[in-house]
């Protein structure tokens, strides 16, 4: 029989019980207790569902509270130092402390996992960084789900990517000579406890073999391998989100028991892994898509695998190709989508009963799981041709695009005489990035506007309410290009996917980003249009309330396609350019509608790159044309921002120079402004606003951190090119707290700004 096993499975619950749970702990209305049922009965049910759907090896550790990898930094003792915690007695209070910080600590960085939206806690490496096993917890949750009778098969970050994965927040050299002989017993330890439970398969997840990681860390596969296989547990390499068939010969080598690798991202991968790996190890193929919506093709899958079974018996194993984590959770559950679209669609349950069937095919033919077949053949077939995909007219337009369409009528120079000449900016101009608190007022509006509780009038007043706040307190403020705080938008993605055509939306497809915060992403199931205008309302209201520049705001086309779930059946470059057509006639009817200033987000740009570094400059050739078509055709006088964070920027700089925005918005602050002076060395051509305050916290700056970080940048930006923002949106933060935090940035500007004119 051919082992069906998966990795991970969505963990904040079909209806976010976890989320919920996890922030009433956090408000004190929830003890630990009833926050840990909560947290069993979603392990529970999970398990459960693998099961009933044949899954053989049960994942254990994919369940957090937060996060994952933090888990592990918890379980290899290896948190940091500062914050003075036992790593032998932390307790679920201290474990959110780390993660969201404390009174006198910042909360431990994070940032994106590989080319996901999911964000994971970074670890902090010094050269001195202690480890120590502490395996209890998985222990725990390994006699939990033995107990309900469950094969399990733990999944946990590998050594080396989890050394890889961190910061290193002083120079000492190599992390691989520092601190891996420090990990290795410890984490083999860990593994001898956990074989002393009774693990029989450990699945080590080593995802750096799929970037261009280099030589230092392949090389140390092999010693690490051997080290961890003689703990007694058989282990299997996990890898995905792109191909490691350059690692073909390391991987047939190691003295471990298997491989997994990812056949959707890298279809070709299949066969040099079926004809050179070992058929005496475990190869374990990922057919079924972990990242995207879309029902497998079930015929089509079974058929490649069946060579592969002949080689290797036993020995093939099938799976996600990553871990369902970034799933939503259960198609079934959904209303209101189209019912057509609906049937081409395989959420993570789903997708666990494509496995049960392919397991099925595998072990007595395709006959016996003939009626699956059927349907996910009609399925497939209807997707291929069905008319709601294309629209004709879009196809033209893309296609019909004269030589030039992507670019400005003017360069730079002579645009920015234009704008200056209306908008009459003082030195150092101020603006915030776009959204302002959602508070719950605002959710809890739109909750009930969604269920008819509120009428579409009564929910614009609301909107508006909102919005007219926070105008008066960013004139208040004396902000120079005041925004409308994005009150009315649910998320900055999914608010336009649910406007475009060629888009459709779930009720409850969550998927976590961080923490206990979830994104709903729409799902892209066709050609891309813009029916109506999608913002004009909102920012002619906003601007009717100042006479200031108001700033409208939209996500960019490689940002709205990589925080959406993409069709599969055209190239990402068309995608992203049909969005880009869509964005363009917002961006021209806000011009006429007398907003002439405005914001295209794009802080997936970074993200949205290949893992591997050969296909780079490819990508980034299109998504620079994307953001500049979406903004063809303004005035010379209407000024386009940009804005980026969540990412390192500093090796793609020329291409996002190329992309012609008048100002960028940049986070720096969480860097110390380090990015900025690469910003600066690359002599950036245009405005750039680096964020002066970190906006994850609601920690009030001292306005000498902020003066420090300005000082910074004007050291590596001609001032007349600077801006003065925070680091990203407030969404996340309450009203208190901005207030007092925008009066510190406007304070050290005024300061800024006299000490300027008075050296003038
Ligand atoms: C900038 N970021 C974003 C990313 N990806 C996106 N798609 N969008 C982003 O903004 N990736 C990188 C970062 C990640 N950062 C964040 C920050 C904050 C959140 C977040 O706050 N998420 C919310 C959900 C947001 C949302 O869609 N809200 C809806 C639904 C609100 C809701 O939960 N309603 C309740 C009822 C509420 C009530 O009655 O009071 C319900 O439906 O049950 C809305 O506003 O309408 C979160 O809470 O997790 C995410 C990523
Ligand atoms: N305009 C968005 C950008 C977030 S990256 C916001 O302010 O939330
Ligand atoms: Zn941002």
């Amino acid at each position: 029989m051919n082992t069906f096993h998966l990795s991970g499975y969505p963990r904040v619950g079909a209806k976010r019980e976890l989320k919920f749970a996890v922030e009433a702990f956090w408000k004190g209305a929830k003890s630990e207790a009833e926050l840990q049922e909560v947290a069993a009965e979603i392990r529970r049910s999970n398990w459960a569902t693998q099961k009933a759907a044949g899954a053989d090896l049960l994942p254990v550790g994919d369940f957090s509270f937060y996060d994952h990898v933090l888990d592990l930094l918890c379980a290899v003792g290896a948190i940091p130092k500062r914050f003075g915690f036992d790593p032998a007695n932390l307790t679920l209070e201290q474990y959110f402390q780390l993660a969201r910080g404390n009174a006198t600590q910042f909360a431990m960085e994070m940032t994106k996992w590989f080319d996901t939206n999911y964000h994971y806690i970074v670890p902090e490496w010094h050269a001195d960084t202690e480890f120590s096993a502490h395996s209890a917890r998985l222990i725990e949750q390994i006699k939990e789900a033995k107990a309900q009778g469950h094969d399990i098969k733990p999944t946990l970050v590998g050594p080396l990517t989890l050394l890889w994965l961190g910061k290193k927040k002083e120079e000492f050299g190599c992390r691989i000579k520092t601190l891996l002989p420090k990990l290795l017993p410890v984490y083999a330890q860990l593994l001898r406890e956990l074989a002393a439970e009774g693990v029989d398969w450990i699945q080590i997840d080593e995802p750096i073999l799929a970037v261009d990681a280099g030589e230092a860390w392949t090389n140390a596969f092999p010693e690490v391998y051997q080290e961890l296989t003689n703990t007694g547990v058989r282990i299997i390499i996990g890898t995905y989100f792109a191909g490691v068939s350059e690692h073909i010969k390391l991987l047939s080598s190691l003295p471990v028991h298997g491989v997994h690798i990812d056949c959707v991202r890298d279809y070709p991968q299949l066969e040099v892994f079926a004809d050179n790996y070992p058929s005496s190890k475990v190869l374990s193929i990922g057919l079924v898509d972990g990242r995207n919506v879309w029902k497998a093709n079930l015929t089509k899958i079974i058929d490649t695998l069946q060579p592969v079974k002949e080689k290797f018996g036993n020995n093939l194993w099938i799976a996600p190709s990553c871990s369902l984590l970034h799933s939503p959770q259960d198609l079934a559950v959904e209303e209101k989508l189209d019912p057509e679209i609906k049937n081409w669609m395989a959420f993570a349950a789903q997708k666990l009963v494509e496995l049960g069937v392919i397991k099925q095919a595998l072990a007595h033919g395709k006959d016996s799981v003939q009626a699956a077949l059927k349907a996910s053949d009609e399925a497939a077939a209807d997707r291929a041709t069905n008319k709601k995909i294309h629209n004709d007219a879009v196809k033209a337009r893309l296609e019909s695009l004269p030589a030039g369409a992507d670019q400005r009528k003017s360069p730079f120079a002579t645009r920015i005489k234009a704008q200056q000449e209306w908008m009459k900016l003082p030195i150092l101009p101020t603006t915030t990035i776009g959204s302002f608190p959602q508070t719950a007022e605002i959710r809890a509006a739109r909750a009930a506007f969604k269920k008819g509780e509120l009428s579409a009038a009564d929910y614009d007043a609301a909107m508006k309410k909102e919005i007219a706040y926070c105008v008066e307190i960013q004139e208040k403020l004396q902000l120079d290009v005041p925004v409308h705080g994005e009150a009315e938008r649910n998320d900055m993605v999914e608010y336009f996917g649910e406007q475009l055509a060629g888009y459709c939306f779930t009720q409850f497809g969550w998927v976590q980003s961080y923490g206990s915060r979830c994104v709903k992403p729409p799902i892209i199931f066709g050609d891309v249009s813009r029916p109506n205008p999608m913002t004009v309302y909102w920012s002619s209201y906003a601007q009717s309330l100042t006479k200031r520049p108001m700033k409208g705001m939209l996500t960019g086309p490689v940002t709205m396609f990589k925080w959406s779930f993409v069709r599969d059946d055209v190239p990402l470059s068309v995608v992203a350019k049909q969005i880009a057509l869509a964005l363009n006639d917002e961006v021209l009817d806000l011009e006429k509608a007398g907003i002439k200033v405005i914001q295209i987000d794009e802080p997936a740009i970074r993200e949205a790159m290949p893992l591997k570094k050969s296909q780079w400059n490819e990508y980034l050739d299109w998504a620079c044309e994307a953001f500049r078509l979406s903004s063809t055709g303004a005035e010379d006088s209407t000024q386009i921002h940009t804005h980026m964070c969540y990412s390192e920027f500093n090796d793609i700089l020329p291409a996002i120079a190329s992309m012609d925005a008048d100002v960028i918005t940049i986070e720096t602050s969480r860097s110390d402004m380090d990015l900025l002076t690469a910003f600066g060395e690359f002599k950036y051509p245009n405005d750039i606003g680096p964020g002066v305050y970190d906006i994850h916290s609601p920690r009030v700056p001292a306005e000498s951190e902020i003066e420090h970080l300005l000082r910074k940048a004007m050291n590596v930006v001609p001032v007349e090119r600077l801006w003065v923002n925070p680091d990203c949106g407030l969404k996340t933060r309450g009203w208190t707290e901005t207030i007092e935090q925008l009066e510190k940035m406007m304070s050290v500007t005024k300061k800024l700004r006299e000490e300027l004119n008075q050296a003038k």
